[in-house]
């Protein structure tokens, strides 16, 4: 079903040529799932997998003396081809020795092959310690010994912040193909099976990156992650944490109960977490589930929940547990999960009986995976998150911060809050292990592959008739903007979604659906309701989704076509992560729309500079940017406060009535408002009102002449 002809009241409409449809993200391609390479990287890539298959069966001997990983070391082997292409490819002041280039080990990559994959990837891995702390990390390997000598010269004052970052960049290993999660960092080997099940075929920036670090046999590192939208980070966070566990029953045999949370903002996200665990985890003897409302967790070491996550279970939407009578709750059979995945407030509520006694503690919990660090550890979510970080109490705790923007306060507290953890368990820091940094492309910038278009609507009421061209293609033919559903449209408040849903209701023609296919979900809305609307939208029931921030961070729709900001963003990361809707997984053709107003002027240049760094990630033609310099330089700066409040309020007129009633006069408010009732219900009622007055008009008029009619009847709407 053609979504886009359905929509089209026009049926004289041109077909799109097939080259367009085939580059839309709802066709479901997806060329490659790598956002940056360079052909000397495809090369040196191509060179070593080629090399591996060439070996065919000797693979399985070489399993037996793989090497340790140790992203600190420098693996030494004989010159080859591809060192040369790799030699090659690296300018003359990283130029390296012959030992660098001598190695004894086959299978791992010497510092040159592994800097210019890294490079060429765009991705970029930092040691957060401070320099000391760097120096005292315990070493094995002989290149490790070349890195403390080394460590010894940076003690001098002299010591600039140029040469500081540069003894603190790392070169590890990076994935070249998922076959070598098995071969090279032996997971489990039915982990690997439902891994290969997926079907990708090449992993993504942030899997070649972080997915070495998290599974090498050097000491695990706590780990902050900055990468695009889409990049597949799920993947990269679970893989290791699911080995972790198999790896922990084959140890600890007997110790049962919580060994991995999942923190996540938002229970949509965390519910898509567990169903892309259930994938990961089938057969692999670890369960993995979803925190609910009524679930017994603490420091009984058991983790009390219900056995809806087994896993032969469908995976599709969670159900709520908390919906269901008492007593059904009480028959549901009671078990031990190895991974919760939660959001902060449910956990920590249920830790805290509702904040009524002191914490309890999680003491078997290995691995804390926050997904959206940065909006867990923001004041709105901060206090939840540390106590839930705190009550970890397993001295071996590693963390993991993962998001696609991560502001530097944001490291400074991760940073400080694992000082802190360590010196309260009396470990000296950076001795136990290390904190690193993975940034894949340019921190806190917006995907390449999407379309941005920024449009100046003066008015609500233009911004309304833009969005309504878009809900026409026929008539959107007329501008440049041709968005074909699915597509989400974000707005600033609940009520302004809810009265824009009610507005565009009976836009869409019955042929297409009628009302069934626009929705609107928000947090006002029950559990059980929001299940149903991401369903109905994963299954292409619904095509538009009018909401909030609520969805605008981590929800995967993979084939949706676009993005409509009906209301500008909060801030220039709430843009990175709703335009990142879209796109997933380096689909390409997919749009992002943002309408702003006159009002809005002020709070344009954040991401009128965010699309201007994605177009130049992108690459080509100056006069192909949808924003020129003039642009930029016309929009004016935010002060540091204006820019806090706008991050805490959004834009003033556009806050729900009450709020900025009590600030204003309430005048710029009410022209700010989107009508609760639909265009059709509208255009009805002035109909009925026109008549009414039309009516009473020709009664004056008769009565005026003295010819008055008794029956006062009304003949319906003249149309
Ligand atoms: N190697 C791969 N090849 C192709 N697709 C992949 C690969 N890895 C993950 N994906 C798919 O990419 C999509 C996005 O993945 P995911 O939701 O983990 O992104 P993310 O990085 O967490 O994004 P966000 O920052 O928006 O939360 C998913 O549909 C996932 O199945």
């Amino acid at each position: 079903m053609d979504a886009f002809r359905l929509l089209t009241r026009s049926t004289k409409l041109k077909p799109v040529s097939s080259a367009t449809d085939s580059r839309l993200p709802s066709t479901g391609k997806a060329a490659n799932p790598q956002l940056f390479r360079t052909a000397e990287s495809d090369n040196l890539e191509s060179a070593k997998n080629g090399k591996k298959r060439k070996r065919g069966a000797a693979v399985q001997e070489d399993e037996e003396d793989v090497p340790d990983l140790d992203f600190f070391s420098s693996n030494k082997r004989p010159a080859t081809t591809v060192t040369e292409i790799a030699a090659a490819t690296v300018g003359d002041d990283k130029k390296v020795s012959a030992q660098d280039v001598a190695s004894d080990d086959e299978d791992s990559m010497d510092e040159v092959e592994r800097r210019t994959i890294l490079n060429s990837h765009k991705i970029k891995v930092t040691d957060m310690r401070d320099l000391e702390e760097i120096r005292t990390e315990p070493t094995s390997t002989k290149d490790s010994k070349k890195k403390k000598k080394k460590s010894k010269k940076e003690e001098a004052p002299t010591l600039s912040k140029k040469e500081q970052k540069r003894a603190r960049r790392l070169f590890p290993e990076p994935l070249l193909n998922f076959k070598e999660l098995r071969s090279k960092y032996k997971i489990s080997s039915r982990l690997a099976e439902n891994v290969a099940e997926q079907g990708f075929t090449v992993p993504t920036e942030v899997q070649l990156g972080t997915l070495p670090l998290l599974l090498g046999k050097s000491s695990e590192p706590d780990l902050l992650v900055v990468a695009p939208t889409g990049s597949g980070k799920t993947l990269s966070f679970l893989i290791p944490v699911i080995n972790k566990i198999v790896r922990h029953h084959h140890s600890h045999p007997d110790e049962h109960g919580i060994l991995a949370l999942v923190v996540a903002p938002t229970r949509e996200l965390a519910s898509q977490i567990v169903n892309e665990g259930r994938k990961l985890v089938a057969g692999t003897g670890v369960k993995i589930t979803l925190m609910r409302k009524g679930m017994r967790v603490g420091d009984d070491s058991v983790a009390d929940v219900l056995d809806e996550n087994s896993e032969e279970s469908s995976g599709s939407e969670d159900e709520d547990a908390e919906n269901k009578p008492a007593k059904e709750r009480a028959n549901i059979p009671v078990t031990k999960s190895d991974i919760l995945v939660t959001t902060p407030l449910m956990l920590v509520n249920a830790l805290s009986a509702n904040r009524t006694t002191t914490m309890a503690t999680l003491p078997l919990v290995r691995s804390l995976v926050m997904d959206e660090a940065d909006v867990l550890l923001d004041p709105l979510f901060r206090e939840q998150t540390l106590d839930i970080w705190k009550a970890c109490a397993h001295p071996d705790l590693r963390v993991g911060l993962w998001s696609a923007t991560m502001g530097s306060n944001i490291e400074d507290l991760t940073k400080s809050t694992i000082k802190e953890r360590l010196e309260d368990l009396g470990q000296k820091p950076g001795e136990p292990h290390a904190l690193l940094r993975l940034v894949v492309g340019l921190k806190d910038s917006a995907i390449p592959n999407i379309d941005h278009k920024l449009v100046y609507a003066a008015t609500e009421q233009g911004k309304l008739m833009g969005l309504r061209q878009l809900l026409r293609p026929a008539a959107a033919s007329a501008s440049d903007i041709r968005l074909r559903p699915p597509f989400l449209i974000f707005t600033q408040t609940i009520p302004r979604a809810v009265a824009l849903h009610s507005e565009l209701k009976y836009d869409i023609p019955a042929e297409a659906g009628g009302s069934s296919r626009i929705a609107v979900l928000h947090s006002d809305l029950s559990d059980g309701q929001r299940s149903d609307i991401m369903r109905d939208f994963r299954k292409g029931e619904i095509w538009i989704l009018v909401t909030t921030d609520l969805l605008a961070r981590g929800v995967d729709f993979r084939g949706i076509n676009g993005v409509v900001n009906y209301d500008i963003p909060n801030s220039a990361a709430v843009y990175v992560h709703r335009v990142g809707r879209t796109g997933r997984a380096g689909r390409e053709g997919g749009i992002a729309v943002t309408y702003y107003t006159k009002e809005d002027i002020p709070y344009v240049k954040s991401i009128a500079n965010i699309i201007d760094v994605s177009e130049k990630l992108r690459g080509g033609e100056e006069g192909d940017k949808s924003i020129q310099k003039w642009l930029l330089d016309a929009l004016p700066n935010l002060s540091k406060n204006s820019k806090k409040d706008m991050k805490r309020h959004g834009v003033k007129a556009r806050q729900t009535p009450r709020l900025a009633d009590k600030e204003d006069d309430g005048k710029g408010a009410r022209g700010m408002r989107i009508s609760t009732k639909s265009g059709f219900e509208r255009r009805l009622e002035n109909k009925k009102k026109g008549a009414i007055a039309a009516s009473r008009n020709r009664k004056a008029a008769a009565a005026a002449s003295g010819n008055v009619s008794d029956t006062g009847s009304w003949n319906g709407l003249d149309d």
